[in-house]
């Protein structure tokens, strides 16, 4: 067992699928410990379904889940690397998986991870995946960085564990408290801002300004580039994370994968007590019209996510909105 879940009751099937995540984690963590030594994970390997070009640890990630699963209570194997749907045996389960996310940062040595979600098998492979994230059955990601930590979230909280470079195993620590309330960090792509849409640019301008402008206050800013690294911070310390859509071609509605990635994220926020929006709408009720499908992305401290979809409806009220009204 390379996962320890005693005291938790998930069945047999979502026990198994979680230990074979896992002993693919472990070994993930190994290679990427490894990265130079016998090759290089990050060099270039084609094109994916969603067009996002491939590095060598994508493929090889997406290879070792994908042969992990294969006899397991999978039906439905949905993957960001893969162009449809594989369908395995007639287990319960259907998963869908970034294998490897953050790939821009396999070559320099920063922190990247897989994020996976799981729900009940439905009728059909697509309808198994073309449907509400609130029906995710379990969520969360592990992070490869200078620990090996297994976020994840089965509906009543998120459970976080350590891998213990000594055994292989991860070691379930204290569940995750809820995030804080009160924060000043945000985190975007700021380069992108002569793209993005006005409320988007009204609220970033307004954390800028600082104290000088309409918040009256100091913010920092992070970017990392790593979608898990930054949830990571963000579930710990508070904040908020945005990639909206912008005029750019093939980005309006964001760069990042519905399925792949927003779901799940925003399953184990949500359950952390935070919030996950397209910028207005919960994700969580959301269904996207294809499998590779993108959506705008807002995720973090409920009452700042709640103030940026306010952005939307009135910009300069709403950075006037003071803090306590938003803790609703
Ligand atoms: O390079 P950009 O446009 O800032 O985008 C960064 C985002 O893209 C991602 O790397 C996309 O994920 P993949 O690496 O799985 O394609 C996220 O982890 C990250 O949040
Ligand atoms: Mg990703
Ligand atoms: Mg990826």
């Amino acid at each position: 067992m390379s996962l320890d879940l005693a005291g938790l009751s998930l069945g047999p099937e979502l026990t198994d699928v979680m230990q074979r995540l896992t002993q693919v984690g472990a070994e993930l963590q190994r290679l990427i410990a490894r990265n130079g030594i016998d090759g290089d994970l990050g060099a270039s390997a084609g094109t994916n379904a969603g067009g996002d070009g491939q590095k060598a640890l994508d493929v090889l990630a997406d290879e070792a889940f994908m042969a992990a699963l294969r006899d397991s209570a999978v039906a439905y194997y949905a993957s960001e690397e893969q162009d449809d749907i594989l369908t395995y045996g007639d287990g319960s389960l259907a998963l869908a998986i970034d294998p490897l996310d953050g790939s821009s940062n396999i070559d320099v040595n920063v922190s990247i991870g897989t994020i996976f979600s799981i729900y009940p098998k439905a009728e059909t492979a697509e309808a198994s995946f073309l449907r509400p994230g609130s029906e995710q059955l379990a969520a969360g990601y592990m992070i490869f960085g200078p620990q090996c930590s297994l976020i994840a979230t089965f509906g009543q909280g998120v459970l976080q564990w350590v891998l213990d470079p000594n055994t292989g195993r991860f070691e379930r620590l204290a569940d995750l408290p809820p995030m804080a309330p009160e924060t000043s960090e945000f985190a975007i792509n700021a380069s992108n801002k002569r793209h993005w849409p006005a409320p988007i640019q009204a609220f970033i301008d307004h954390l800028i300004a600082g104290a000088d402008g309409p918040r009256g206050r100091n913010f920092n800013m992070r970017w990392i580039a790593s979608l898990v690294a930054e949830t990571h911070r963000i579930l710990k310390r508070g904040g908020v994370f945005l990639y909206p859509g912008d005029s750019r071609r093939g980005y309006e509605r964001g760069r990042l994968r519905h399925l792949y990635e927003c779901a799940p994220i925003a399953f184990v926020v949500t359950q952390a007590g935070g919030a996950a929006t397209d910028g207005y709408h919960p994700i969580l009720d959301a269904i996207p019209d294809s499998l590779h499908a993108r959506t705008p992305f807002v995720f973090g401290t409920a009452p700042k996510v709640r103030r940026i979809a306010r952005y939307h409806d009135h910009p300069e009220e709403a950075a006037l909105i003071p803090d306590e009204e938003l803790h609703r």
